[in-house]
């Protein structure tokens, strides 16, 4: 059985966060595993409070992972602040963590700030060097490029700028624009567009952090990073489509759309 580690913040009202990548990964049929960087008291509505986990029991966690069940592939939510980013950065190397994705998860879609402002650096300069993928949405695509993206041409722009000075891929997730929702990998110079229809569903919380895991579950099959994303699409387009409806804002998605069909 493949191995996924998920590290992240708690939403205890389950539709993001670790809760998101837990279900996602299993849906997979694949082994998770969780290293709980923050917990949240937040619903369909907003967050209400977070209460970060001390930098060395993040530390302790991903020792206490490592050095027992491996993970083929690690996801990489919110992380907070830099104290926390610098200790993940640190494990990561001295564990030589393969297939990572980050997705550079700063504001929810309710609005509220889930990266201190003075830890933007430090994602960029200490984790980012340990990806194999970032997946930045398109104000996070907008915070690490200067540019405003307002179309498929600026995603372009943008991504080029964000990878030039990165080795891993880039992902920009096109979900905050109108229109089908595209995202877009530049990699090693080279772009694939993944264009799907739009659902009309309006409970999208948590599309993000299922994205990231799906495609770390790809990487941890043996995938390569566009059969990834484009699976990890699939997945996610299946899982929109259900239409669960849970909530009294945007609601989570349904994880458990493909128990009953044949889902790889
Ligand atoms: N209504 C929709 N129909 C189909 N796909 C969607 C829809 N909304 C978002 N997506 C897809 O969901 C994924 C996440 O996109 P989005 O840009 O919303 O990221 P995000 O803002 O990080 O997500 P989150 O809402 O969890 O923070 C992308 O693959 C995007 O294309
Ligand atoms: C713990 C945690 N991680 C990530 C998100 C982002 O998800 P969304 O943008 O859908 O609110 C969140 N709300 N909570």
């Amino acid at each position: 059985m493949k191995k996924v580690l998920t590290i992240a913040g708690s939403d205890c009202s389950g539709g993001a966060g670790i809760q998101a990548d837990i279900k996602t990964i299993t849906a997979h049929k694949m082994y998770a595993m969780s290293v709980i960087t923050s917990l949240t008291a937040q619903n369909t509505t907003g967050v209400y409070g977070i209460a970060d986990t001390a930098p060395e029991f993040v530390g302790q966690q991903l020792d206490c992972i490592f050095t027992d069940i491996v993970p083929d592939a690690v996801k990489i939510g919110m992380v907070s602040n830099s104290a926390i980013i610098r200790v993940i950065a640190e494990k990561l190397r001295q564990y030589d963590a393969k297939n990572v994705v980050v997705d550079p998860v700063m504001i929810s879609t309710s609005g509220s700030r889930l990266l201190s402002e003075d830890a933007c650096d430090a994602l960029v300069s200490q984790l980012f060097p340990a990806a194999s993928l970032i997946t930045p949405n398109i104000p996070e695509a907008e915070v690490l490029s200067g540019l405003d993206i307002s179309d498929k041409s600026a995603m372009l722009q943008a991504a080029e700028k964000i990878a030039f000075s990165q080795q891993c891929g880039v992902l920009i997730k096109g979900g905050h624009l109108p229109g089908d929702a595209c995202d877009l990998l530049f990699y090693h110079g080279e772009t694939f567009w993944y264009d799907t229809d739009r659902i009309t569903n309006p409970n999208t919380h948590g599309t993000g952090c299922t994205l990231s895991s799906a495609i770390a579950c790809g990487l941890a099959s043996g995938k390569d990073l566009a059969d990834s994303i484009r699976s990890a699409k699939e997945y996610l387009t299946g899982a929109l489509k259900a239409g669960l409806d849970l909530g009294k804002g945007s609601g989570p998605l349904d994880h458990t759309y493909c128990l009953s069909s044949a889902c790889e």
